[in-house]
């Protein structure tokens, strides 16, 4: 596990788009696509801010981009919760990616059915491959969820056959459709990004505490071959040192 701690979400945000050029370049060199699942909430915005800007965007050749992502809210897909609608906000409106290469998590679906139809996607796609995606960029909650891998959501969290799936959430009173972690932890990277004091707590019992995936499941993302970085800020950060 690789960790990299910037001084502010700005500087973690331009961290981590520096080395996602440098990654997607240097695998676009050994293969004609790329294959990376998004991640929803707030931290990311600041990161695909930046990749459309002009310093970033001419450097990736977006049309060799394969877009997933890795949790989406029930909701449809104008609702200011929906991640994917965040994500085609604030980077997929903005650069060439064609459109059959995005696959959101549907909504229009029953939960159930579509969390099966993005399995049907993801089959088709890493079914003769030795890695799943290149790419899972993830976040953590202060609750230490991540994906929609919820604490206390045993059955979702231990999840061993099936790569996505839908539950239902009291909390939120909503459904989420998720990616699990037997695919998540067969990609070629796992990029976690976390930012900010209400974090730190929890982003240190996931890093450097006892292995309790019920209590944080983002403790669940152990890449089997692939590599496991965590970008976060200084205040999610608190103690711990690189
Ligand atoms: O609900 C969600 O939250 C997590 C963390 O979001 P953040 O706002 O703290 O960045 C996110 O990774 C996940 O995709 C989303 O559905």
């Amino acid at each position: 596990m690789q960790l990299h701690i910037a001084d502010n979400m700005e500087e973690l945000s331009t961290s981590v788009a520096n080395w996602l050029v440098q990654y997607i370049g240097q695998v676009l060199e050994k293969q004609d696509r790329f294959t990376i699942a998004l991640s929803g909430g707030s931290t990311p915005k600041k990161l695909h801010e930046l990749l459309i800007t002009e310093a970033y965007r001419d450097k990736i050749d977006w049309s060799k981009l394969h877009i997933f992502w890795g949790d989406e809210r029930y909701v449809p897909i104008d609702n200011e919760l929906s991640n994917a609608k965040m994500a085609y906000d604030t980077l997929l409106n903005h650069v060439p990616v064609p459109a059959e290469q995005i696959h959101i998590m549907r909504t229009d679906l029953e939960p159930e059915a579509s969390a099966a139809a993005y399995e049907s996607i993801l089959h088709a796609y890493f079914d003769n491959t030795p890695t799943t995606f290149d790419l899972v960029l993830l976040g953590m909650g202060d609750d230490g969820h991540t994906l929609s891998l919820f604490p206390g959501k045993t059955e979702v969290i231990h999840e061993q056959q099936r790569w996505a799936t839908s539950l239902w959430l009291e909390s939120q009173n909503m459904y989420r459709i998720t990616l699990t972690a037997p695919v998540v932890n067969k990609s070629a990277a796992v990029a976690f990004l976390a930012a900010g004091a209400n974090k730190a707590v929890v982003l240190k019992e996931v890093i450097t505490g006892a292995h309790q995936p019920d209590v944080y499941p983002s403790q669940v993302i152990r890449p089997e071959k692939g590599h496991l970085m965590w970008f976060v800020d200084k205040a999610a950060a608190g103690g711990i040192s690189e």
